[in-house]
Formats: structure tokens, sequence, C-alpha cells
């Protein structure tokens, strides 16, 4: 259950930190619902990457390969991998793909709201209730590791429930530090987030959830943070499209992501707002 934090704490400031209480652990919608949407609008996008560049498939390793072999036999079954992208003419932007697998797409624009900067509309289609509708990017910093530079000035900075912090700033030192981070976790050819979101040239069109702006009384929330932890099945060749990455390298625990639900149906054309002060109980 959700309730509003009271008007005075969300005066206080509009930076992204949610005051929810330690043992709070309600989810909206299930991890496996998570992981589900993930999997389908990044391989999605993979197999949409696939198309532009030939190279990847000989760069890949040989399981990855023959998985996505597989993969496309079974939907182009005359179609050999390495000539499915003379087969498949189209290529779309990464919105188009995100339309076409979850039927919404979204993006940054100009906020609704007088003074308040960007904000993240659905540019396109309905969202249906319960769905993932963004992921907030950034590089996730355990309680313990430094974070005080980047976190001047900065209100870009979302807290999850156990206390790790996301810094989503595109700007300045967070910029170089996340860079920096994704440079040095690199599998050859194989990178293990997207670096993108910080360019105006997205991969992961969802990776926009950092500019979603707060909720008032007459603009009431429409979507609301779940995190969500990356497992250790998700396929390697897909997490070139996570836009988290960890500010120490920790090959052990899971990368943490937070992903944006929608609270009802949400029209096109409708900005999205959550509750930067949402408790959770
Ligand atoms: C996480 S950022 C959201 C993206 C921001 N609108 C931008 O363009 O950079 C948070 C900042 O957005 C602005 N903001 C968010 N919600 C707002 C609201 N309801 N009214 C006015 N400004 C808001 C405040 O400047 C706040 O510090």
């Amino acid at each position: 259950m959700e309730s509003k934090a009271d008007g005075a704490s969300i005066r206080r400031s509009f930076r992204t930190l949610r005051y929810v209480p330690e043992e709070s652990k309600d989810k909206v919608i299930s991890d496996e619902d998570v992981l589900g949407t993930l999997l389908k609008v990044f391989q999605a996008l993979f197999i949409n990457d696939f198309n532009k560049q030939s190279d990847i498939l000989t760069m890949l390793p040989e399981p990855v390969k023959s998985k996505y072999q597989d993969l496309l036999s079974v939907q182009h079954p005359r179609v050999k991998l390495l000539e499915y992208r003379h087969h498949q003419q189209s290529i779309f932007k990464p919105e188009e793909i995100l339309y076409k697998t979850l039927g919404f797409s979204v993006a940054q624009a100009t906020s609704s709201l007088i003074s308040a900067g960007k904000g993240v509309f659905v540019t396109k289609g309905l969202v249906p209730k319960g769905a993932v509708v963004s992921m907030y990017p950034g590089t996730v910093y355990q309680k313990y590791e430094p974070i005080f530079f980047q976190s001047i000035g900065n209100p870009f900075i979302f807290r999850c429930l156990d206390g790790v912090l996301i810094d989503g700033n595109d700007k300045g030192i967070s910029k170089v530090v996340f860079r920096s981070c994704n440079g040095r976790d690199r599998l050859g050819p194989l990178k293990m987030s997207d670096s993108t979101w910080l360019t105006s040239e997205f991969h992961n069109p969802l990776a926009v959830g950092q500019y979603v702006n707060n909720c008032s009384n007459d603009r009431p929330a429409n979507v609301c943070y779940q995190e969500f932890d990356v497992p250790a099945v998700f396929p390697i060749e897909l997490k070139q499209y996570l836009p988290n990455i960890a500010y120490s390298f920790d090959k052990e625990s899971p990368l943490r992501c937070v992903v944006l639900v929608a609270l009802r149906d949400i029209k096109q054309g409708e900005e999205l707002f959550s509750n930067y002060y949402t408790i959770v109980s």
C-alpha cells in the first residue's frame, strides 16, 4: 500500500530521495514480470542491431552465436543467421522497437509543468497499468562507497530501500564516472552496460526514468519506482542494454536496477509523474 509523505517533506527538496521504512518490501509487479519485459525489449533491440552491424555476429562468443542462430532460424526457418541481415531489410529506431514490443514509446521533452525543465512523456500508444514504462539509469553506489563530489547539487541521486544510491545525472563528474566504469567492465567485444543514455543517441529507449518529475496535488503519480536485481541467468549479450553499472566491480553481487511501473493506464501525450517521497508500507 502506498501513501504520500506529508507536504512539508515534499516542499523541503525535489531531490530524488525516497523516505521509506527499511522493512518495506512491497513490489507492484513481480520480479519475473520485470525480467520478462526487459528480456522482450532487449532481445528485440539486439536482433535489430544485427541488421545494423553484421560484424557484431562474428565477434560474439560461439555459445551466444549459436543461441541466436537457433532463435532466428525458428523465426525465419530458411534464413541462416549470417544471411539474416540481407533478408530482413527493416531497421528500426529504438523507440519504434519499444512500440513494437510493448505497444507504447516514451521520450524526454519539455515538461508540462512551468519551470520544471524536462519531463518524460508517452509519445505513442498506451501504457497499461502494471507495465514497466522506463528505467532509472546511472552508476550504482553501495552505502559505503564515496559519492560526495558526485552528489553536490545533483538532483538525480536515487536512494534505494537498502541505502544503495543510483546517480542518474548525465552531466559532469557523474557522466565521467559512468563512462569510466563502463569501459572497465567490458568483456572483449561485449559491453556489460549501456552508456548511450548519456548521449542523444539512446540504444535503450526505456532509459529516461531519471527525468520523470515529482507529482503534486493536481498531477498525481502515475508511475512508481521498483527495484530489480539483475539475476545471474540474465543473458550476457543483452547486458549491453542495461543502463546501470556498479561503481566498484563485483562479479558476485547482482546489479541493482530501478524500473518505473505504471500505476494506471497512461495515454499517449500524458507526462509521467512519480512520487519522490513514496512511502511503501
Ligand atoms: C530528477 S530531476 C527531474 C528532471 C528535471 N525536470 C530536469 O529537467 O532536469 C528533479 C528536478 O526536476 C525539477 N522538478 C521535479 N518535479 C518538479 C515539480 N513537480 N515542480 C517543479 N519542478 C520539479 C526540480 O528542479 C528537481 O530538482
